[in-house]
């Protein structure tokens, strides 16, 4: 089951103290569709951060359903993201000494032993879908554009209530781009996943329910276009 948003006053500093990321209050219904765009530099991935609770040093609310990320600890926030949130990021760990379905598969493990199957089963399936065959060779020698659709195919894998992504389509052509928006938008649809998703593709936008804008560090008033 997908799980409600809210943020309230919401200030991610930088290093040097400067506020990158200020969010009056934002909040999503689960199984909500929402893109997020904005100019480059513009604080759309300290946004996703700060939804997965790895923005350091925040101020203000965020909760995911009835969990206030900053009233955990960092090993708690580790948890609830195993638990809840599939990202999908633009720096994938993957375990390079394993193949494309391996780490596709991967959260199967954190799973009791029921779920285990199911897991494999949509990791392979989402895998072919964004084209990627089972090559037998480990991730290590993927390309980039290769290694963030085995990214995608893990965060789709486990059928959390939550994906993050950033930029999930930029590596992909535009069939399996358009696939790629379809399966996510049938997760919330069947599973009720809420998805926020940074990108500037123009169809991806199109297929989410609201698109909300970041400019100069700032969610725009109202959180639309
Ligand atoms: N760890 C950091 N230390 C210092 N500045 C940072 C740090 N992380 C982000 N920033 C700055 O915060 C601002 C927002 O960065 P962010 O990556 O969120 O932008 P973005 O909207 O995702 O940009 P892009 O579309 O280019 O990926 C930028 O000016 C960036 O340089």
């Amino acid at each position: 089951m997908g799980l409600p948003l809210s943020i309230a006053g919401l200030r991610v500093p930088g290093p040097s103290g400067r506020v990158l990321l200020s969010v009056d209050a934002l909040d999503l219904p689960a199984g909500a569709l929402v893109g997020v765009k904005g100019p480059s530099g513009a604080g759309k991935t300290t946004f996703l951060n700060a939804l997965a609770g790895l923005a350091e040093r925040s101020e203000g609310r965020v909760r995911w359903g009835d969990v206030e990320l900053g009233s955990l600890g960092r090993e708690a926030r580790t948890r609830f993201r195993a638990a809840h949130v599939g990202m999908i990021f633009q720096d994938f760990l993957l375990f390079e000494e394993l193949d494309a379905a391996g780490n596709a598969a991967l959260s199967s493990m954190f799973r009791p032993r029921s779920e285990r199957a199911a897991v494999t089963a949509r990791a392979v399936a989402g895998l072919e879908r964004l084209g990627l065959r089972d090559t037998g060779r480990t991730v290590a020698s993927f390309s980039g554009g290769e290694r963030q659709r085995v990214g995608i195919a893990r965060a789709l894998a486990a059928a959390p209530d939550v994906v993050l992504a950033d930029e999930p389509t930029a590596s992909l052509h535009r069939e399996a781009a358009d696939a790629l928006v379809a399966d996510l938008a049938a997760l919330a649809r069947d599973g009720g996943t809420t998805l926020v998703a940074v990108s500037h593709d123009e169809r991806l936008l199109a297929a989410m329910d609201r698109v909300l804008t970041i400019r100069d560090g700032q969610l725009l008033a109202g959180g639309t276009a």
